[in-house]
């Protein structure tokens, strides 16, 4: 079987480019969408993803704030900074870099994000509410990742989906879009048994692991669609995904590459759910 590359930066260079037509037209009316990104310490990694929101924001014609924060700084402190923002009416999407330092309590950190102003889909109101089915932010890359599916046409419609990865970040969320999209749903997780065997029966498999190449060419049945959420380093310090590529070649039907796949795709939700807060 030939497998299809799905193109996630491709895509995400397509609808940026559509997305840069609604920034102008909100700019003609002094509504120039704003985000504001706070960067707690001086993780590598993050500071790599900062610097990439912060430069495709700026390309589109957006209004880009980086507030940068020291690594010790008080969770006092940093809910002030968090409350300076909500504040600011130039800025429409608000999104505090995770992880966040051991000694600052996360989930009090996003909910002090007023919710209107949350482009990350993490604040439990806008949990609670896409939950429920009622209209919220999405977390990006499960959002992201429906946005490849569809763009390449891929029927869930009573087909058998595996999430490897039960994070609030992107495994919780993934299986209630597939299910939303009437697909049966599995989540798998570290202590799932007979994990190779389960996979193996997947049309859909979205590996969220967090171990390089830990799918590996066995996990994958005949014309299944892998989307690979992983974002690791190798030995050598390249990124590599959760799933053995190559292997996966001729096996899989469709398969989303690192780089390249998953990753612009986040980028771009993000920035398309501060336009859609300023409109
Ligand atoms: N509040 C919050 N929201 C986030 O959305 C969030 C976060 N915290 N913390 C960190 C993770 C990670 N993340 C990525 C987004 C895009 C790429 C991306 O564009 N990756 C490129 C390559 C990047 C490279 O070459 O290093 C790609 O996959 O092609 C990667 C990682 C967002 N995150
Ligand atoms: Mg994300």
């Amino acid at each position: 079987m030939e497998t299809i590359i799905m193109d996630g930066k491709g895509l995400a260079k397509k609808m940026q480019d559509q997305m840069k037509e609604q920034v102008a037209a909100l700019t003609a009316e002094g509504k120039t969408p704003g985000l504001c990104v706070i960067l707690v310490g001086e993780d590598k990694a993050s500071q790599v993803y900062v610097r990439n929101k912060e430069k495709q924001s700026e390309a589109m014609g957006m209004n880009s704030r980086v507030v940068r924060l020291a690594a010790d700084i008080s969770e006092t402190d940093l809910l002030a900074e968090v409350e300076k923002q909500n504040q600011d009416d130039s800025m429409h999407g608000i999104l505090v870099q995770l992880p966040l330092p051991k000694h600052i309590d996360e989930q009090k950190v996003l909910r002090a994000i007023r919710y209107e102003k949350d482009v990350d889909g993490f604040h439990p109101m806008n949990v609670g509410n896409f939950f429920l089915g009622n209209e919220s932010a999405l977390p990006c890359t499960p959002y992201g990742i429906m946005k490849i599916l569809e763009e390449y046409n891929i029927e869930l419609e009573g087909k058998k989906a595996l999430v490897i990865g039960r994070s609030n970040i992107v495994g919780k969320p993934m299986s209630i879009m597939l299910m939303n999209e009437n697909a049966t749903v599995t989540i798998a997780h570290s202590r799932t048994k007979n994990l190779k065997e389960l996979a193996k029966e997947a049309d859909i498999l979205v590996a969220a692991i967090g171990r390089g190449h830990f799918v590996t060419a066995d996990f994958i049945k005949e014309g299944a669609v892998v989307i690979d959420v992983g974002m690791n380093r190798s030995a050598e310090g390249k990124l590599i995904g959760d799933v053995d590529t190559a292997g996966a070649m001729g096996i899989a039907s469709h398969i989303t590459p690192v780089p390249g796949g998953v990753g612009p795709m986040t980028i771009t939700m993000l920035l398309q759910q501060t336009i859609d807060k300023a409109k």
